[in-house]
């Protein structure tokens, strides 16, 4: 019957090929050549275009085909660098497949969830995302949240014969279901394309973009149009004083600047994939940079998650397991009354676990839950294989975090194991209840995390029918079998991580749900509870948020038996402190926490798909120490964008002055640059260097300052772009321009020289611009530390860049024609040697300023 033993494997790979994979049909984008018109049709690009219509019309077509020239370069190249960022994103999709379990061929097996087809029997437990409309043939104390499809928030209840919908997910329980439909032929998908219509809200990150480049653009225009009017004030000609606007504007239009920040946003997801660090959308790497604070739960991701039972306490005394690792023949220290004691704990516990324990080379390893696995491996070292059978549980009320326990119904027992808090209360008191508690605080002092197991008999088992989803009037009279203790290493990295995050002024804290002993223990070992703090309970959490934010609001927090609400309320309590605040989260109930979170993360390797959907990154190595990589990258990809912002705005400077230069002086001051070139310097010097400055690797000391969320355009920026580093490109180009012209013999006040002369100036202008972006290049890799000092060579990308743009610069000077349209000449070995002079002055302003900054700040970057 297919319901038990599933599909045989052939049969399914042939509805696979019938019906397709189980993916909902792609949400219609845009077609490819709307995206690349988009790229020609923005605000920008339709400005553009005017004034080129314009110079047509006004008799300039080399002015008119060089415009359009820029907008055809800066609509491919960002095309280019969109499709780009959007190909790396989509790989990072698919490094992240989702896994169910199917029974196929008799067998349990994890497929992939795009592989289940129809009249497959899904094997689904609490946290899992139901992966196609499925009709449940077995579901014990099961609950589905439906509410993406429904809106309702309540979990709802399903019971064998209810029917379940592809993408919600299981909440507590277990199941087995047959499905029914899979992909495009499930209910979500009719909603899917419903919905696709709907824009994702915008990121900090974009809203602040968007700033910059409203701001730059007004500015763009408001300069253009006052040049229009002070020239033809100035008695220019109406076509000379609209030459002018353009030029002014075209200069001035950051162009570029939002593709090449998605592009940044890429490649730092990109690097920090290769971290094992994935984020679900690229502006998390932004976000991720800012992080001021982190909650890290304990299991896993502060320790490894390889558990093993090394005590149990009975009430006949204690036994231990003492073996290297925890092997298969880890040698058994106890009485003869004890070990038996213990013997019949381990079955209880086993019963009550669904975690199995595989031996390979000679060690356990885990197949399900950790510290089940854990369990069986104790029951097995302890017990007969024989009397371990895997068939006989009638009924299973799985673990939830609120109840803290896993109970199951076992021919005419139930058997219990949970939290020694959510357990002992439910036995029927004794002494050995009393005796009991300091063993667990001896276990819990040293770090390991102690498990309770209890049994009773249920009179007239045999005859449930239907047994309730809540198992309450069953769980009550328990006798005590004791408590086991189970060890879980510290991860080697973590002690590292934790000073780096402090370094970087980052505070943690460990939010978990296990017994407060045992955290502050683990806490202490790995160096992250100070000796002046105690541990909070999650019970005794004051109600008001402010409060709540002022008590955790220090390094090394430790909050132990926390609930998934109450850890939501923690979030927002940080957050309301002004916190970026990043969260760790696997359970079947985190959702809403790492979705409050400014950075929800989840586990790759162990969490469920609940919390993995919520997130906004996944650790493939569900590593703490992978938390602080991932900051440290996104910090780098900021710097990053504000090294080419500040690299494009100080060409703006250089371009702008010659119009000032020139308005100022009423127009009796020869123009240095005319549009033709300005318009050839974006193209030629900015786009490049640019790219490589997006790439720039982290500097070593990247994690040594505090996090800060500043904007883009913030006043460090602009001082260094509009005092410094543009001013005196601005001077050594004029300088190389006025020198050719005196060397010459024109003095202030003469009439205009004659066009040869002109020429040769203007290109003196050009080449010192070009020579001084080459120099800024290098400057702009880094906010605190002169080029020299990090390596001329250390950016491979930008060396490339700097080359091109230097051959460039030979072509536009000397092959004629192209010389010729842009109005200049080569330089004089006058304005040569000048214009040469900005590549030391450049450099050195820069390092002054870097110097003064660094005494003042104590800033390092
Ligand atoms: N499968 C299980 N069966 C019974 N009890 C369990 C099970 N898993 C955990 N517990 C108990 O419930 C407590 C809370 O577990 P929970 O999984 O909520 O903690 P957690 O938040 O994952 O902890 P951590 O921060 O260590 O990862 C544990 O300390 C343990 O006592």
């Amino acid at each position: 019957m297919t319901a038990v033993t599933g599909l045989r494997a052939e049969e399914a790979a042939r509805l696979l090929a019938m019906d397709g994979p189980n993916t909902l049909p792609q949400v219609q984008t845009d077609p490819r050549w709307r995206r690349f018109a988009a790229e020609f049709t923005h605000f920008f690009a339709l400005l553009l275009w005017v004034a080129a219509a314009l110079a047509f019309v006004a008799g300039m077509p080399q002015l008119g085909v060089a415009v359009i020239v820029v907008v055809i370069i800066n609509g491919v190249f960002a095309f280019a660098q969109e499709a780009r960022a959007e190909r790396a994103a989509s790989k990072l999709r698919a490094m992240l497949p989702a896994h169910v379990m199917v029974r196929r061929d008799g067998r349990p097996m994890k497929v992939e969830a795009a592989q289940v087809v129809r009249g497959d029997v899904v094997l689904l437990t609490a946290g899992d995302r139901i992966p196609g409309d499925l009709e449940f043939s077995v579901a014990e104390a099961c609950t589905v949240d439906e509410s993406m499809l429904s809106g309702e928030s309540e979990p709802v209840a399903k019971h064998p014969g209810d029917v379940g919908y592809g993408g919600t997910f299981l909440v507590n329980g277990n199941a087995e279901a047959l499905v029914t439909a899979t992909g495009r032929r499930t209910r979500l998908a009719d909603i899917a394309s419903l919905t696709a219509e709907a824009r994702p809200p915008q990121s900090p990150l974009h809203k602040e973009l968007r700033r910059v480049v409203r701001i730059i653009s007004a500015v763009a225009l408001s300069f253009g149009g006052l040049f229009f009017a002070v020239s033809l004030l100035a008695g220019t000609s109406w076509r000379d004083a609209f030459l002018f606007a353009v030029g002014v504007s075209v200069a001035l239009i950051p162009e570029g600047l939002l593709p090449t920040v998605t592009l940044s946003l890429a490649m730092g997801a990109q690097r920090m994939a290769g971290r094992n660090a994935l984020v679900r959308h690229l502006e998390a790497v932004e976000t991720l940079g800012s992080t001021t604070f982190i909650c890290t739960d304990k299991t896993g991701t502060l320790t490894q998650n390889r558990m093993s039972a090394v005590e149990v306490w009975t009430p006949d005394g204690m036994v231990r397991l003492r073996g290297e690792g925890y092997t298969p023949t880890a040698e058994i220290i106890g009485g003869e009354a004890a070990v038996q004691r213990a013997r019949r704990l381990a079955r209880a516990a086993r019963a009550a676990s669904r975690g199995r324990a595989v031996l390979q080379k000679g060690q356990w390893s885990a197949d399900g839950d950790p510290m089940e696995a854990a369990l069986d491996a104790l029951a097995r070292r302890l017990a007969d294989a024989q009397d371990l059978d895997d068939d006989q549980v009638q009924f299973r009320w799985t673990f939830d975090p609120v109840r803290r326990r896993e109970s199951v119904a076992v021919g005419s027992e139930l058997l219990v194991k949970g939290a020694p808090e959510n357990v002992l209360p439910l036995c029927v008191p004794s002494t050995d209840l009393r005796t009991c508690s300091s063993a667990l605080e001896d276990m819990a002092g040293r770090g390991l995390r102690v498990l309770a197991v209890a049994e009773r008999t249920l009179p007239g088992t045999g005859l449930v029918e239907r047994w309730p989803d809540e198992p309450g009037q069953y769980e009550q009279h328990l006798t005590l079998l004791g408590l086991v203790g189970l060890h879980d290493p510290p991860r080697e990295s973590v002690a590292e991580a934790l000073q780096k995050a402090r370094m970087a002024g980052i505070k943690v804290a460990m939010v978990t749900g296990d017994h407060p002993t045992t955290a502050a223990a683990i806490a202490a070992e790995i160096g992250l509870l100070r000796p002046d703090r105690t541990v909070v309970e999650g019970k005794d959490l004051p109600d008001d948020g402010h409060l709540l934010g002022a008590l955790l609001d220090h390094d090394g927090a430790v909050i132990s038996r926390v609930s998934p609400e109450q850890k939501l309320r923690v979030a927002r309590a940080l957050q309301l402190r002004g916190h970026v605040l990043a969260m760790t989260g696997d359970g079947v109930n985190d959702g809403p926490a790492l979705q409050e979170a400014d950075i929800g993360v989840a586990m790759g390797a162990s969490g469920t798909d609940v919390a993995r959907e919520a997130a906004d990154l996944v650790l493939l190595d569900d590593d703490f120490a992978t938390i602080i990589a991932a900051v440290e990258q996104g910090r780098a990809t900021y710097a990053n964008i504000r090294r080419f912002l500040t690299y494009h705005l100080t060409d703006n400077v250089a371009e702008l002055t010659p119009f000032v230069v020139w308005a100022l002086s009423g127009g009796n001051f020869p123009l240095a640059l005319g549009v033709m070139q300005i318009l050839f310097l974006d193209i030629g010097t900015d786009l490049l260097p640019a790219l490589a400055l997006g790439s720039e690797r982290a500097g070593p000391r990247i994690l040594q300052r505090p996090p800060e969320r500043r904007h883009l355009m913030d006043s460090a920026l602009m001082i260094r772009v509009f005092a410094i580093l543009g001013p005196v490109e601005a001077v050594c180009e004029m300088a190389a321009f006025t020198v050719t012209l005196w060397l010459a013999g024109w003095r202030p006040g003469f009439p205009f020289p004659d066009v040869g002369v002109l020429a040769a100036a203007s290109g003196a202008a050009f080449t010192t611009v070009v020579l001084a972006q080459w120099a800024n290049a290098f400057a702009c890799r880094s906010e605190s530390v002169p080029p020299w000092r990090l390596g001329w060579a250390t950016n491979r990308l930008l060396l490339w860049a700097v080359a091109v743009e230097l051959l460039a610069l030979i072509a536009f000077l000397f092959i004629g024609p192209v010389a010729a349209m842009l109005g200049h000449a080569p330089p004089t070995v006058a304005g040569l040697l000048t214009g040469l002079l900005a590549i030391p002055a450049v450099l050195f302003a820069d390092y002054l300023y870097k110097r003064i900054r660094h005494r003042h700040r104590g800033a390092v970057v």
